[in-house]
């Protein structure tokens, strides 16, 4: 649900002009998030993008972990420190709180490209399916890429992606806070998004050092991002909160 806002008749051309510019860099901000979505799938798949995980300048092992460690790091203090709500209050002492989740959409998406253009390939094998098992892997990936957009659309895909703002301030609205949902997978796990990521990352044919590096890392950083995810939950919502981590597994239905 959304509010009207008051504006009056002689809306200035000038306030006109600022709602158009927060409405494109929203709009900017989708379209950047949505095509490093479709990056992300090739890079980590090795599939139709010019850059893969597998791919790229090489260095030795020792230079190429400490980058891609330092791109992964980069990637995670900029996307768990800009999601809690104090960075959110900081920012609307500053901006225009509709363009918080944009801002936070396009940095993240930044510094993904970042890390898709400088990732260092280690290509020592790990693991090597042969065909068929290797079709239902890249199969799963696929599963769990599809899993992370349906869930998205799931909690509502415009607004954790900063469109509805955006669309609601130029309309000259103000939109509610996020609601809680729990449609769905929702209500077999607490974070089917997260899920899909790592499904997406360790189902491979051809599992490389390098893969597994970036696999390792980003699944024990979504547990991390899960503990922080929740202690916000549990501050936003309270005991309807604490009543769903109860009642619905984390990631595995029945398991934890
Ligand atoms: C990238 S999404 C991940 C959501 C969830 N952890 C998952 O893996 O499906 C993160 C955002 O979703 C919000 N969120 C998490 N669970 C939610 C729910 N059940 N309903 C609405 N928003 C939720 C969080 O507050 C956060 O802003």
């Amino acid at each position: 649900m959304s509010i009207t806002l008051h504006n009056g008749p002689a809306q200035t051309a000038s306030s006109l002009a600022a709602r158009s510019f927060v409405l494109g860099y929203g709009v900017l901000a989708y379209l950047t998030f949505f095509g490093t979505f479709l990056y992300a799938v090739g890079f980590t798949a090795q599939l139709v993008v010019p850059k893969t995980i597998n791919s790229g300048a090489t260095s030795s092992t020792g230079q190429a972990l400490m980058i891609d460690l330092a791109l992964m790091s980069l990637f995670a203090i900029q996307h768990s420190g800009m999601a809690r709500q104090g960075f959110k209050k900081l920012f609307a002492a500053f901006a225009s709180p509709a363009l918080e989740r944009s801002t936070y959409v396009l940095l993240a998406s930044l510094s993904l490209i970042l890390l898709f253009w400088q990732w260092r390939p280690i290509t020592s094998i790990v693991w090597e399916i042969g065909t068929p098992m290797a079709y239902a892997a890249v199969a799963g990936s696929f599963a769990g890429w599809l899993i992370v957009l349906y869930s998205t659309f799931l909690i509502s895909h415009f607004e954790l992606f900063g469109l509805t703002q955006v669309v609601s301030h130029f309309a000259g609205r103000l939109t509610e806070p996020m609601k809680f949902r729990t449609p769905g997978l929702y209500r077999l796990i607490r974070h089917p998004i997260y899920l899909g990521f790592i499904i997406a990352f360790w189902s491979t044919p051809t599992m490389t050092f390098g893969h597994m590096l970036f696999a390792t890392v980003t699944t024990a950083y979504i547990f991390v991002g899960i503990w922080l995810e929740e202690r916000d939950l549990i501050t936003l919502f309270g005991d309807q909160y604490r009543h769903y981590r109860e009642k619905v597994a984390m990631l595995i239905p029945g398991l934890f």
